[in-house]
């Protein structure tokens, strides 16, 4: 596991913005070296607004769209379609603006899927996918997590955004998900940001990426920041500390959310 780094950011737009450009050279190389790369999208307002400058951005014609895998580190369970949905805002920000393989596009259970409301079931299906994806790939492209049982992609790159509690995906501080050390995906019921009941990856499937970038802008994310990068808490208190890429863990955050950072792990902030 890789030691976090620190990028910091002038303010959310140019956050977003530098993000967007990191990605396409990231998902650029990937494809270059293997022919294919895949991506773990993040809901919350950061990955929204990195997809809206993607799609802005000419470099996004670099891309080979049909050759890339998207993920989604968690999901909100509502019907599909619903607006709370992170996949229905990617495919407004961006995914519906990209000649993506739909076979490709791997979305996360619904409330009105196969499984009906059966979160536990929809969960158990998403680890399957990612099972079956790495089982067919090139094996150095594929981890072997939950004492080796379980099978997922080594993600080229997985995006998380960062709640001002410090959760990541739906792995909130001292609720179950957090625990987990065998599953890859999980169901989440009481969930303290809504809606309560959500699907999301554990730490041995986020841990399996081979970079893990986390995102956060505000001020209200500032203790947050804080908190997960001090050293003082750990996972099961601030999820965002356990989650780490193999080969590297980015943080990419603005100055506000920057502010509260210890002295010396954090080079000055531009202004
Ligand atoms: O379902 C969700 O809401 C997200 O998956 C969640 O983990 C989000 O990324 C963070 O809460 C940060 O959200 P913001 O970037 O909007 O603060």
């Amino acid at each position: 596991m890789s030691a976090p780094q620190i990028v910091v950011h002038r303010d959310k737009s140019l956050m977003a913005k530098a993000t967007a450009a990191r990605l396409v050279t990231r998902i650029v190389d990937a494809q270059a070296a293997r022919g294919e790369a895949s991506v773990v999208l993040t809901g919350g307002r950061n990955g929204n607004a990195l997809l809206a400058e993607l799609a802005a951005s000419p470099a996004r014609d670099a891309v080979d769209w049909s050759r890339l895998d998207l993920w989604w580190g968690d999901e909100r369970f509502l019907p599909d379609g619903d607006p709370e949905r992170n996949v229905t805002q990617a495919r407004a920000e961006l995914l519906d603006a990209v000649p993506l393989d739909p076979r490709r596009v791997h979305v996360m259970g619904a409330s009105d899927g196969p499984d009906g409301d059966d979160v536990d079931a929809a969960a158990a299906r998403y680890a399957e996918e990612l099972a079956a994806a790495a089982g067919s790939g090139a094996a150095e492209h594929a981890a072997r997590v939950g004492g080796e049982k379980r099978l997922v992609p080594a993600f080229d790159v997985l995006m998380l955004g960062v709640g001002p509690d410090t959760h990541v995906a739906s792995l909130f501080p001292e609720q179950p998900g957090v625990y987990e050390a065998d599953r890859t995906v999980v169901a989440v019921r009481g969930a303290p940001k809504p809606p309560p009941v959500r699907v999301s990856f554990t730490f041995p499937t986020i841990r399996a990426a081979q970079e893990v970038w986390l995102l956060a802008a505000g001020a209200d994310k500032a203790d947050a920041v804080a908190l997960a990068l001090s050293g003082s808490a750990g996972e099961v208190q601030a999820p965002a500390s356990g989650a780490r890429g193999v080969s590297r863990t980015l943080w990419l955050l603005d100055a506000e959310a920057a502010a509260k950072l210890p002295a010396g792990i954090v080079s000055p902030v531009f202004d």
